[in-house]
């Protein structure tokens, strides 16, 4: 899952917090407990134990940290049945759903409806207390959050905590470093003008929304500062203004990124998805008016193939390349188990991403959001949102009344937005987004020739030396990935530091370290290699390479 896997664990870790944070404990808990395993399951991805030992401790200090929730949500229960018995005696006005603004949870539902009841769905949780918390206000009856405070801040890793995102984030796989690694893989937060808390509040959120990807506008986005003269400006500053404010500038939060600087040039290969891509994408926006009629944009593209063959960085580069608004869903983020939640979030979604067009709505692991229809074990909540999914895809053109003035007086433009999806498992989607994703493109474990590329592409910035054979190198990797073989770079790079330090004391490394020596100014050599493809094996099986080819065979499109 390579850079996938990293935004959803920093996803699920930071909504977590939220929840807990605006006393929603039990929510908190949901996503805690897929943050937990998440990161167990990276881990287990991990060839450098430098790295494996800094998830490790992250791992425990998101286990902790669930456990404080869990207990808090515990309590909470306990309180609020106490409270809502007292007040269904007491105050029976305040049971009436529509009556009571004081216990508004926003899904106008009585807090004891399931709880006390017995009859509790246990696929559907209750709602969340919205609109308690974000203000900070812990929740009605539940003990003051005790999951994050300024203190534990401090315990935090710095991209954890970093909710103005202009900071690191945990490192794509295949950065060397550890969970306080570069800056720039994880999910941004944007540096806008507002905090969430604001839109909580019920006021609108003033963000640089469309910006260019590449700074071209000198982007206010992370690490920019707002308001900064050549920023996102006035002119390309964008808020939405429709309804559910709250709900939009969560998903504006999780969702949007506005850091994406990956570009065509730094994916190897894959000539005719970015061929497609281009079509589908790019030019539409250049010369909208050609793409009418039977010439329409088509709606969505669906990227097929193993895992970690590079279908995350074509949405990055695309976005990138169009500057356009950059929806990154995770099917975490949008498979709320709340009842309507989910529907309302692909709902406000798309809502969004027209307010903000032309914007790019990338849903990641979309097998998971849209199985197929209609089985056994399919959840009613479930199947409602695949057909809100459905709905909003037939929709994304748009209608007549959606078209916005040009520029300077420019002929109405039409609001652009356009969806892209990802899987390594295409015979699981629902045959009805199958057919609204109409090219449907395959992305294949690299050749010799995109092997080649790919090594040159995660050595530029390291020496190798002269006597490696990179075309033998790539020979040897029939069968990786592209996130295999930057895993091999990534071990190979690491051995002149291991030589280096092998059977030394800490207080030699440091002294080292002080007398200027480190390993990693050394070039890479052959034996690196040979060491690093003798610990590290593709990744990807045969047979799931025939059953995507066979896939290919029957719905591919290009
Ligand atoms: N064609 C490519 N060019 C450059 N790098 C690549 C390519 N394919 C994979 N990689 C490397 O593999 C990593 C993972 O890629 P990416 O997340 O895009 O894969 P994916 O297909 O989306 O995986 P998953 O299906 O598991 O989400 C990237 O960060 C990059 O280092």
């Amino acid at each position: 899952m390579g850079g996938a896997d990293v935004q959803a664990i920093t996803i699920a870790v930071t909504t977590g917090r939220d929840c807990a944070m605006s006393g929603d404990y039990s929510a908190g808990c949901t996503y805690y407990e897929n943050a937990v395993e998440l990161i167990t399951r990276y881990v287990r991805t991990l060839g450098d134990p430098h790295a494996i030992r800094q998830w490790s401790a992250l791992l425990k200090e998101v286990q902790d940290e669930h456990s404080s929730v869990r207990q808090c949500d515990k309590e909470a229960r306990g309180m609020r049945v106490y409270d809502s018995v007292a007040r269904s005696n007491s105050y029976p006005e305040m049971n009436d759903p529509r009556g009571s603004a004081a216990y508004d949870d926003g899904y106008r539902q009585p807090i004891v409806v399931c709880h006390n009841s017995g009859q509790e769905d246990p696929m559907v949780w209750r709602p969340p207390t919205r609109g308690e918390g974000r203000s900070g206000a812990p929740a009605r009856g539940a003990p003051p959050p005790r999951a994050r405070s300024s203190q534990d801040d401090n315990k935090l890793p710095s991209w954890a905590n970093n909710n103005n995102g202009g900071g690191g984030g945990p490192p794509a796989r295949g950065n060397a470093a550890g969970p306080s690694g570069r800056a720039g893989s994880a999910p941004r937060r944007p540096t806008g003008n507002a905090p969430a808390g604001n839109a909580a509040a019920g006021g609108s959120y003033d963000r640089p929304w469309r910006q260019n990807m590449q700074g071209k506008q000198g982007a206010a986005g992370p690490g920019g500062k707002p308001g900064d003269k050549g920023s996102a400006g006035e002119k390309a500053k964008k808020q939405y203004s429709g309804p559910d404010q709250e709900l939009a500038a969560m998903l504006e939060r999780d969702i949007v990124d506005q850091g994406t600087s990956v570009k065509w040039d730094d994916i190897a290969g894959l000539e005719e998805a970015k061929r497609v891509l281009n079509e589908a994408l790019v030019l539409p926006m250049i010369m909208p008016d050609f793409f009418t009629g039977i010439r329409r944009p088509v709606k969505g593209v669906l990227l097929f193939g193993p895992p970690g063959t590079g279908k995350t960085m074509l949405a990055k580069a695309a976005a990138t390349e169009t500057s356009c608004t950059f929806f990154n869903v995770s099917s975490a983020t949008l498979a709320s188990k709340y009842r309507g939640e989910s529907e309302r979030m692909v709902r406000i979604l798309f809502e969004m991403a027209r307010d903000l067009a032309p914007s790019m709505i990338f849903i990641d692991e979309v097998d998971s959001l849209c199985s197929q229809r209609g089985t056994a074990n399919e959840h009613e909540a479930s199947r409602r949102v695949k057909t809100e999914l459905l709905t909003q895809v037939d929709g994304v053109h748009g209608s007549e009344k959606d078209k916005e003035p040009g520029p300077d007086g420019e002929p109405p433009a039409p609001k652009h937005v356009f969806v892209l999806a990802a899987t390594n498992f295409p015979w699981d989607i629902d045959e009805a987004l199958r057919r609204r994703l109409e090219k449907r493109v395959y992305i294949p474990l690299p050749g010799q020739a995109q092997r080649l590329q790919l090594l040159k592409i995660n050595l530029r910035d390291v020496a190798v030396a002269p006597d490696v054979n990179l075309e033998a190198v790539a020979g040897q990797m029939d069968g990786y990935s592209g996130d295999d073989i930057t895993n091999v770079c990534r071990d190979a790079a690491m051995n002149g530091m291991r030589r280096l330090v092998a059977g030394k004391t800490p207080a030699e490394i440091k002294a080292l370290r002080e007398a200027g020596m480190t390993g990693g100014q050394e070039p890479i050599t052959s034996d690196d290699f040979r060491e690093a493809l003798r610990k590290i094996n593709p990744s990807v099986s045969k047979e799931d390479i025939k059953r995507h080819e066979e896939w290919l065979s029957v719905f591919g499109s290009t």
